[in-house]
């Protein structure tokens, strides 16, 4: 007689997992490479951003008190006595009337307090030297970009545990990381089990299927900010399975296996978990797809058993070994991001358990609209490809019914959108801006 597995909530097999997380060491990467790393400490300015007060404009730099009395009937007129490339300093007094061709991005003159725009002076020539007129008063510190006006010396521009994305980047460029302090990536190893398993490369027959499982996991690490560690697939036989298992576990932080953890007679992963003597957090979730995602933790290390079947492999692999990689990159918020969304279809099944569907988000008449994708079985490979997001439909209810509110998850692969959709948003926006 099969033991009757006692399935837990959701959340709480998440806190069971949490309670055993780990964080990484600080490594350092060459700037070029640190996109897609996680910061390894804060981010802090030491110096102002700008360092200098700076033109924003090609133009002129000049005294603003001498346009007091300019307007378009009186215009005051400026000598030229000198010029700013971005880069250069200009380190003589400008005097009354007087005025300093400045270039965008160029250091303002000590003398001056204004940058009058190009567009605005008439320029001419007077006994062979420049000239410009200005019709119009200038204010003190009109057109200036001022010392620390963009960042101030001491601010926290991003915390440990930080995305480091395009914009990260340039930050830390602009503060001089020539190396970026970044957290090291966890190693997490990935077995493969099942007799029926073929590699990509091997033509089908019956009653076997490609290995997809593996592949997916790992490009899933990878997305999730972790380093792969394929060990390879193997068949339903206790023995090598558990070496196998035994073996990986000495080479990686994390370890994950797909398949053989249901009761079935070659579902050997709860036999080789005892034989290890590791420490069993739960066997059974309310959830569907995944129900049977296992998670055992041996000498602080974690052993997600996630389930064969593709989609439940997923599903185990976004909601538990995700945020434990995040954890481990010092992430904050290491769960995926959630938002409300309207129901797009029905969803007719009932629900004993809580249940994550495969999904892909729109917007209708203003709301966030997520429509379930294709086949919600957990053996299914076809909705995988296009589901950006997973729908959380709580369990204990006989079905959902489109235009109902729901929770959404969102997955990182966000669609985007075609010239005449990215138009049309706009044209959106402006037509509820004339409703403010
Ligand atoms: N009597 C019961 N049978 C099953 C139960 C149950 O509670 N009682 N649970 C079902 C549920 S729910 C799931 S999910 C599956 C989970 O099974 P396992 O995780 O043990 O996985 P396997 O049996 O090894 O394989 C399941 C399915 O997935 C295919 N598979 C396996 N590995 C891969 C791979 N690497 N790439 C692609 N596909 C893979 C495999 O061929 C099977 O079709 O158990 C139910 N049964
Ligand atoms: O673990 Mo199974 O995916 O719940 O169908």
């Amino acid at each position: 007689m099969v033991e009757k597995r006692k399935p837990i909530k959701v959340v709480e097999a998440m806190k069971r997992i949490m309670a055993f997380s780990k964080h990484g060491r600080i490594e350092y990467v060459p700037l070029e490479d640190s996109y897609g790393h996680f910061l390894g400490q804060d981010l802090i300015a030491d110096h102002d951003v700008p360092f200098f007060d700076r033109s924003p404009y090609d133009g002129f730099a000049i005294r603003a008190e001498d346009t007091v009395n300019a307007n378009r009937n009186n215009p005051v007129s400026f000598e030229v006595i000198g010029e700013i490339g971005a880069g250069s300093v200009f380190n003589e007094p400008v005097g009354k009337n007087q005025a300093v061709r400045i270039m965008t991005g160029a250091q303002i003159p000590e003398s001056c307090n204004a940058v009058v725009m190009l567009e605005l002076a008439n320029e001419y020539t007077k006994d062979g030297k420049p000239y410009f007129d200005l019709k119009r008063k200038s204010k003190v510190g009109e057109n200036i970009s001022f010392t620390g006006e963009d960042t101030k010396k001491g601010t926290v521009l991003a915390t440990k545990g930080t995305y480091i994305n395009p914009g990260i980047v340039a930050l830390l460029a602009t503060f001089g990381y020539k190396n970026v302090p970044v957290s090291s990536k966890p190693k997490i190893g990935i077995i493969a089990t099942g007799s029926e398993l073929l590699e990509v490369d091997q033509p089908l027959e019956p009653g076997k299927i490609r290995n997809s499982n593996a592949y997916m996991v790992q490009a899933q690490v990878k997305r999730a900010g972790g380093e792969p560690i394929y060990f390879g697939q193997f068949s339903d036989d206790f023995e090598t399975c558990f070496y196998q298992v035994k073996e990986a576990l000495e080479k990686v932080d994390f370890l994950i296996t797909t398949g053989g953890v249901s009761v079935g007679d070659y579902d050997y992963l709860p036999d080789i978990y005892e034989k290890l003597g590791a420490n069993v957090l739960f066997n059974k979730i309310a959830m569907r797809p995944g129900s049977v995602t296992t998670v055992a933790e041996l000498d602080g290390k974690i052993l997600f058993g996630l389930s064969g079947n593709p989609s439940a492999c997923y599903v185990g692999f976004e909601l538990f070994t995700r945020p434990t990689i995040r954890e481990y990159l010092f992430v904050e918020k290491s769960f995926l991001k959630k938002e409300i969304a309207i129901l797009g279809k029905d969803f007719t099944k009932a629900n004993p358990f809580d249940r994550f569907v495969r999904g892909y988000l729109g917007y209708e008449n203003g709301r966030l609209v997520a429509s379930p994708i294709g086949l919600d079985k957990s053996n299914v490979v076809s909705s995988l490809g296009h589901a950006d997001i997973l729908i959380q439909l709580p369990g204990g209810t006989r079905g959902y019914e489109k235009g109902m509110e729901v929770s959404v998850i969102l997955l990182e692969d966000q669609e985007g959108t075609t010239l005449d959709g990215f138009v049309e948003s706009d044209i959106n926006t402006r037509r509820s801006m004339r409703h403010v």
